[in-house]
């Protein structure tokens, strides 16, 4: 019998139906929409609500924010309807844990790393947050804090053991995803930019390019999901309590 795969892939920054659709169709486990007026790929209330009813119970619906304050994450609450907040900015374990009680969804916690030393910073988030995001930090003077298209060096990652699962992201593509799985056995992977022909701008053929080469890596045996993850669509269970990681 083969084995069930595991592997979860979420397509960030979707703005469209049509880019949407792509990405339901081809398997995509979670869809992102990001709230975050200088992104291009920042979608309006109303046009999340739209995205949201087409994705809703085909994939977990992920709400990107950078720092938003409550009332902005409540209108999105709203709007969208999430089952899950992905949080992209400074957000302090403390604001994670409270925006996690507050509003009763799964919390995903995007940290950068750069260098072994960032990955001390995630112990203090293994406690609050249900998953966190492995991203590269953002090139100096950019304007985003997030999809930039830029990668770190995944070596980094080499036995990580985490209590919470993590989704890689950071420059991933079609051209490179495989690599990524073959090398950190990723439970999770995230894309935006790897995926799109501008900047905004999907492209429905990257989107599916990037989900087949993440699949067939996964086959050969390239991704595990660890225990203590958080079902589809399920409330948030508490996140165990923080421990120290391992990071070599
Ligand atoms: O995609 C954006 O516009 C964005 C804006 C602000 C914060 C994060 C954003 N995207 C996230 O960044 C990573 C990596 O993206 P990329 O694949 O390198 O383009 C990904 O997790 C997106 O969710």
């Amino acid at each position: 019998m083969e084995a069930a795969l595991s592997l979860e892939i979420k397509i960030c920054g979707l703005s469209t139906a049509e880019t949407l659709e792509a990405s339901l169709g081809a398997g995509a486990d979670m869809v992102g929409m990001v709230f975050f007026a200088p992104s291009p790929r920042h979608v309006d209330f109303a046009t999340a609500a739209t995205l949201g009813a087409q994705a809703r119970g085909r994939a977990q619906i992920v709400a990107l924010t950078v720092d938003a304050d409550d009332a902005t994450l409540a209108a999105i609450l709203d709007a969208l309807r999430p089952d899950m907040f992905q949080l992209h900015g400074h957000e302090t374990p403390a604001r994670v844990a409270a925006i996690r009680a507050r509003f009763g969804l799964p919390v995903m916690k995007a940290l950068g790393i750069a260098s072994a030393e960032d990955l001390a910073a995630l112990a203090a988030y293994e406690g609050v947050a249900d998953r966190l995001l492995l991203d590269a930090k953002p090139p100096k003077g950019a304007v985003l804090p997030g999809g930039n298209g830029v990668t770190f060096d995944w070596n980094l990652l080499a036995g990580l053991d985490l209590a919470r699962p993590f989704m890689l992201s950071g420059g991933l593509d079609p051209e490179n995803v495989a690599s990524a799985v073959r090398l950190i056995h990723p439970p999770g992977l995230d894309v935006s930019s790897g995926v799109e022909r501008g900047p905004g701008i999907k492209d429905p053929s990257r989107i599916e390019a990037f989900l087949r080469a993440a699949r067939a890596a996964e086959a050969e045996g390239g991704a595990r999901r660890p225990t203590g993850d958080t079902p589809a669509g399920a409330k948030p269970t508490p996140p165990s309590p923080a421990r120290e990681t391992s990071p070599s």
